[in-house]
């Protein structure tokens, strides 16, 4: 499958739409789900043992990085690791005691580490009795050598997959998003049982049956509400807003934008990695009246294995859907080129998958602009905007509503009408009226400047003027 493949690095998720203001629906959660996830005991057992959920730590986060050769990424290792921190700073409960970043030649030794490094590590963590767990920023270790570097440091070990998982369980609070995090937590304990003594425990049929059991009522329920999105979006489309998907990295300040573009006092921006979980529309307005709706998303990260990606593939039609896509960068990272390599990869993957020209619709903004020097980056050209201070807010409506004009086929035009007809009564409800003056020509009539669609107008000349 495309999307497997191109994902393999990277990860996005979406979640449900929960309309505000005016577009609320309220999830339904069947009594089966509810058992399935409070009285599953032996499964839960299971994820227990394997993401150790529950358990707070004092961590030494190891930032291993490849040196040169096909395998070094385009990302200071210095920058990797500032991610590692913000993801362990995600975890309330878990402190970070001690860093480090170890060249390798390789990934794919059979200690990860060399021999040097090891005894270097080993030193570290002998001589600090604070540290309790060691979290290695690599996408996901092989089981043979999690346990090897277990036996060796005596700690255990955490590997970017299970801390990633560890957040979205903490965060994950809908429905949607605790069955879509579910299911990716049994994909990952079903391909670890068939290598595991834990698990011997229990027959393969047993197991096999365990596991079938928990996926068919998960999967049951995730459709249940992707009939539910189905019915949002037709509602949506009905209201005939136009929609503007809010993508990009995690932390980039895409929440922050759109509370500065609506005064939502509901949104949190939280400097934390996968602050939003699940995915929220926001009512906003632009400069000439327009209603717009802001789809707030789940930031993309690099790094992530497929399996935990997969799950939440098929809920990325929501954006894609969109009319327009603004996708907000992070100005102050120093891996802003890595980042939106990533971010536009995936958009271009999914563009793929569904057969549509996504980078067509794609508005770019660079956000935290107050961070920065003034001297920019001559690679970087998109508008600049600080969620926070401000800045640049003013010029980004007034673009954004010109390109979603363009994207959209609507169109601003003037139409004369009789004044208190069924006319501008339509057109009230089927437009945006931006101005109503009178007819100087013929106070009996009035010129309305209108922003309609394209099928709209059509509309209107067969109500009124074919008649
Ligand atoms: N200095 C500065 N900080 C900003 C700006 N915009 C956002 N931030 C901060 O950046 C952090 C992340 O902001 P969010 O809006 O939560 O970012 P996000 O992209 O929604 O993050 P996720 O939902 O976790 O993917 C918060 O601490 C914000 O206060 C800005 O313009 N300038
Ligand atoms: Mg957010």
């Amino acid at each position: 499958m495309l999307v497997r493949k191109s994902f393999s690095k990277c990860f996005y998720l979406v979640r449900n739409i929960h309309y505000s203001k005016s577009l609320k629906c309220e999830e339904s959660i069947s009594n089966s789900l509810k058992e399935l996830f409070l009285s599953d005991s032996e499964y839960n057992k299971l994820a227990d043992h394997y993401f150790r959920i529950n358990e707070a730590h004092r961590c030494l986060i190891i930032q291993p990085y490849v040196k040169w050769g096909p395998k070094k990424l385009d990302i200071e290792p210095k920058e990797q690791l500032s991610e590692a921190i913000a993801l362990v700073e995600t975890l309330s409960s878990w402190a970070i005691v001690d860093t480090m970043t170890i060249p390798l030649d390789t990934l794919d030794r059979k200690f990860l580490f060399k021999s040097g490094s090891m005894d270097r590590i080993k030193e570290i963590v002998d001589n600090n009795p604070r540290i309790s767990a060691i979290f290695i920023n690599s996408s996901l270790l092989k089981k043979s050598t999690t346990l090897i570097l277990q036996e060796n440091f005596r700690k255990p070990i955490f590997d970017r997959y299970k801390i990633v998982m560890k957040i979205l369980k903490a965060h994950a609070s809908s429905k949607h998003s605790k069955l879509q995090v579910s299911l990716a937590e049994l994909n990952y304990l079903r391909k670890r049982s068939e290598q595991d003594l834990i698990f011997k425990t229990y027959t393969s049929e047993a197991l096999k049956l365990l596991f079938q059991e928990r996926e068919q009522k998960i999967k049951a329920e995730i459709e249940n509400l992707r009939k539910q999105r189905t019915l949002l979006r037709n509602k949506r489309s009905k209201m005939d807003y136009p929609l503007v998907a809010v993508v990009g990295y995690t932390n980039a300040g895409k929440t922050s934008i759109i509370k500065a573009l609506t005064g939502e006092k509901s949104l949190k921006p939280k400097n934390q990695l996968f602050a939003t979980l699940d995915v929220t529309v926001h009512e906003g307005c632009l400069p000439s009246g327009m209603t717009v709706l802001y789809v707030d998303t789940v930031g993309f990260i690099t790094d992530i294995p497929t399996n935990l990606i997969e799950c939440f593939i098929a809920t990325l039609e929501d954006a894609l859907l969109a009319d327009v896509i603004l996708h907000v960068e992070d100005l102050s990272s120093k891996s802003f080129h890595y980042k939106r390599k990533h971010v536009l990869n995936i958009l271009k993957s999914l563009g793929n998958q569904t057969n549509s020209d996504v980078s067509d619709k794609i508005f770019t903004i660079g956000n935290k602009c107050d961070l920065i020097d003034n001297t920019e980056d001559p690679n970087i050209e998109c508008m600049h905007v600080s969620a926070e201070k401000g800045i640049g807010l003013e010029k980004l409506v007034q673009e954004l509503e010109k390109f979603i004009l363009n994207k959209t086929g609507r169109q601003k035009i003037t139409i004369r009408v009789p004044n208190g007809g069924d006319e501008i009564r339509w057109l009230y409800k089927n437009a945006t009226i931006l101005e109503e003056v009178p007819d100087i020509k013929n106070n009996q009539y009035i010129l309305a400047k209108v922003i309609i669609t394209a099928v709209n107008i059509q509309k209107f000349k067969s109500y009124f003027i074919s008649k």
